[in-house]
């Protein structure tokens, strides 16, 4: 195995041109800097500087990839081999010129190697970046340094502190690379490289030049600094960035790389790095889906869809549908009056001349959309997504429709957040073709996309979602069918746990400011405030909690087997539905209004609902408001992966981060947990359980208990606990 990894990973050399030395970095899929590569580019750059006959010395990646970075895996242990800040150098101090080819991408390491090149071309489809950040990291081989003495310290702060990875157009335009072509990178650096032969280097060594400034420097840094604490939502590695390029404008270039050396130790040991680079591979490994069946990924073929349509065009169809077109699909969209259609119509053409100017796509696109009330049109397309309210019988009723309407081999799916997926698919004649496709709105925005297989639904149907969330550029994790999916069962309890905490004692502004503190961009009672009180409160009355379809039994607070809060109901009941009336958890200026005031009503609400249930107020602290919201939520994750609904603890994660709004430098709940330890999630939630034993979602879940009793094994591993493995890391 080490043999074949060897023999496929070097930096193979070959002379072009006669005088050209070219070295191809070939580490397939990414020709990352792994150990092996920077072994052999170590030897082979040696080669080519010791050679008479050699005059300059091209760099560039095999299969049209220049470098993908650092190998991610190798953080995880010890760093051996050459260092690549020491074989960054060797080529920035080479006599001879040293020209990089860039094609594909040059990202993290590998646009620092670019960088101690003197010349850099690129493909104009090629894309640079320092992504570090985003792995809780910073550019640890001389970037930080480098860029900042190249570009606007600007430009090279925020690409530093934000990981925004640019086309070569805007490199160029920026100063990161000297040309772009549309042709052949390398052989416009080979012929680039002839020419240069014998011209003087030192000016393209960017270790010796020194940052240029803005006049201000010093408010501009602090001005940085303020700005970035307040969007990074307490990642530390985005800190770090920026001073690492502070040292750039008072250090000298070696001071500045021991600092960076310095402040990339310290965030490599964080847990926050360990979290965003597990969160980097458990993307990935959503796509590597399999169902209980045995079906896979790698076993099923999706459908290729030329045709699309979207019924219901509310806030969610109207999204859909505006996604479906940005990936290149063309869509019908159906509603059911003309008053709806012609609405939904007007959002959406307005919305596709947005995206029209923000992205510049072509006019087709904007012809993409057909629109009709005329359902026997829905022949035509490959796939369809009901888009109705959430109620059962109206989306029984349309799929009854569609089983008749479409073609036989039409993919069927719902965009219900919570409904039974084979329910639904039991009333047509090809429930194999039903999947669920669960989007988050705004749907054309966010990135994930829940994926639904009911007991019947075929691996085809859900291989064609898959692929069609990829085409969309979203997120796709496969989940089973339950109440909830995996994302809302979760949410579910942290919502509730919210309300018990409000009518225990705390308030919302002080639930919300821990939860924002833990980096969520907005407290549970803001969201509440933001989708409108009125979407769950319709969800309890659907599932007969509240409301006309109550299910007999119970108390005020005590339904469907544990406590239960009203309050939310209450403050519908009385108008109270979030910014769209102006009042909700909190108050706004006006109906649509947006910022958040605090709700003196809502204040003598909860004091005189107290006295009057006869609830004991105590103080709610912090660690409570945050282990109360969380811990039932990660216990749920816990449930879930026991009944094997989500196939891995990465595809809860990655629900979250990308759904949920999760702190990506937090991992997702199930990393989260493993961070904090499962023994101490554990004790709490039995301690909570103790506390309160009307509510049973607090009780700790067997997987979690079996995890705990098995020395509380890493999370990679915890698939062996479950019936089957299903960690996919
Ligand atoms: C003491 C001093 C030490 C200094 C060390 C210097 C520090 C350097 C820091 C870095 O360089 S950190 C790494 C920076 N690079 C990145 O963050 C790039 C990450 N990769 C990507 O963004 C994408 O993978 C891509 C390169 C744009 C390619 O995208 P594409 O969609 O084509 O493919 P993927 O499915 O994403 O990836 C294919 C395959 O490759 C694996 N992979 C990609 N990049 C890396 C990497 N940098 N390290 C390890 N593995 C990587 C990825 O996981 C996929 O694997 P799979 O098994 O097929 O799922």
């Amino acid at each position: 195995m080490t043999q074949t990894l060897a023999a496929a990973t070097m930096a193979a050399y070959r002379r072009a041109a006669g005088c050209i030395a070219v070295i191809t970095l070939t580490n397939p899929p990414v020709n990352t800097l792994s150990y092996l590569l920077r072994e052999s580019f170590y030897e082979t750059f040696r080669r080519a500087n010791a050679d008479a006959e050699v005059k300059a010395i091209v760099i560039c990646g095999a299969d049209g990839k220049f470098c993908g970075g650092a190998d991610i895996k190798e953080f995880a242990g010890k760093f051996s081999g050459p260092s690549l800040v020491a074989l960054i150098d060797d080529v920035e101090q080479s006599k001879k010129p040293v020209v990089a080819a860039i094609e594909g991408m040059a990202l993290g390491g590998g646009l620092e190697l670019a960088l101690g090149c003197h010349y850099r071309i690129a493909h104009t489809k090629a894309q640079v970046g320092f992504p570090e950040v985003t792995l809780g990291l910073l550019p640890a081989a001389g970037g930080s340094q480098r860029l900042p003495r190249l570009i606007t310290l600007t430009s090279a702060l925020e690409l530093i502190t934000t990981g925004r990875r640019i086309s070569a157009p805007e490199a160029l335009k920026l100063g990161i690379v000297d040309k772009v072509t549309d042709k052949n990178a390398l052989d416009m650096a080979i012929d680039f490289a002839r020419d240069i032969i014998g011209k003087p280097l030192e000016s393209r060594r960017l270790s010796l030049r020194t940052t240029p400034c803005p006049p201000d420097v010093e408010s501009f840094l602090d001005e940085a600094l303020a700005s970035i604490r307040k969007h990074s939502r307490g990642a530390i590695a985005p800190l770090a960035c920026l001073q690492a390029v502070r040292a750039s404008v008072y250090s000298t270039f070696d001071e500045g790389l021991k600092k960076e050396q310095e402040l990339f130790k310290m965030l490599l040991t964080s847990g926050q790095a360990r979290a965003l680079q597990y969160s980097f591979f458990a993307q990935r490994a959503t796509k590597k889906w399999s169902m209980p069946s045995g079906a896979t990924w790698k076993n099923t073929s999706a459908r290729p869809l030329r045709k699309a349509a979207v019924i219901g065009l509310g806030t969610m169809g109207r999204g859909i549908t505006v996604a479906l077109i940005k990936a290149g699909i063309p869509v019908i969209a159906v509603e059911m009056g003309l008053k709806q259609l012609e609405a939904g119509k007007t959002v959406i053409m307005s919305m596709l001349e947005k995206e029209f100017k923000k992205k510049q796509l072509t006019k087709a696109y904007r012809e993409m959309a057909a629109f009709t009330l005329d359902l026997a049109k829905l022949q035509e397309v490959d796939l369809v997504v009901e888009a109705v309210f959430e109620n059962m019988s109206l989306k029984k009723q349309i799929f009854q429709q569609l089983s008749s309407l479409c073609s036989a081999d039409a993919i069927l799916c719902t965009n219900t957040s919570t409904l039974d997926i084979d329910e639904i698919a039991s009333v047509t004649t090809t429930p194999h073709l039903v999947v669920g496709m669960h989007f988050f709105a705004p749907a054309h925005v966010m990135k994930l996309l829940e994926v639904i297989y009911g007991p019947r639904t075929s691996p085809t149907a859900v291989a064609t979602a898959m692929q069609l969330a990829q085409q969309m550029e979203k997120v796709g994790v496969v989940v089973g069918n339950c109440n909830g999916f995996v994302g809302n069962r979760m949410f579910k309890l942290y919502a509730e746990q919210a309300y018990f905490l409000l009518e225990e004692g705390a308030i919302p502004e002080q639930v919300d400011q821990v939860l924002e503190d833990f980096g969520f961009p907005m407290g549970i009672f803001k969201v509440s405030d933001l989708s409108g009180l009125d979407i769950e409160w319709k969800i309890r009355q659907e599932q007969g909690l509240t409301g006309p379809k109550q299910i007999p039994g119970g108390s005020f607070r005590h339904r469907a087997g544990g406590r239960y809060s009203p309050l939310l109901d209450i403050l519908c009941e009385r108008g109270y539905l979030g910014q769209k009336t102006g009042q909700g958890w909190y108050l706004y200026e006006k109906p649509g209004g947006r910022v958040p005031t605090f709700n003196l009503w809502l204040h003598k609400f909860l004091e005189e609902y107290r006295e009057l249930h006869g609830i004991q107020k105590h103080y709610v602290g912090q660690d409570e408001i945050l282990e109360r919201c969380l811990y039932p939520l990660i216990n749920m994750g816990f449930h879930i992966l026991e009944e094997r609904i989500a196939a891995s603890p990465e595809d809860i994660d990655i629900i979250y981060v990308f759904g949920y709004s999760w702190p990506r430098h937090w991992g997702g709940p199930m990393f989260y947990a493993s961070m904090v330890g499962l023994p101490r999630v554990l004790d709490k939630l039995n301690y909570y359980h103790e506390i309160h034993p009307d509510i049973p979602t607090l009780e700790p879940s067997s997987l979690l208990k079996k995890l705990v009793a098995n020395g509380s094994p890493p999370i990679g591993t915890w698939g062996a606990f479950i019936k089957e493995h299903n960690s996919k890391l």
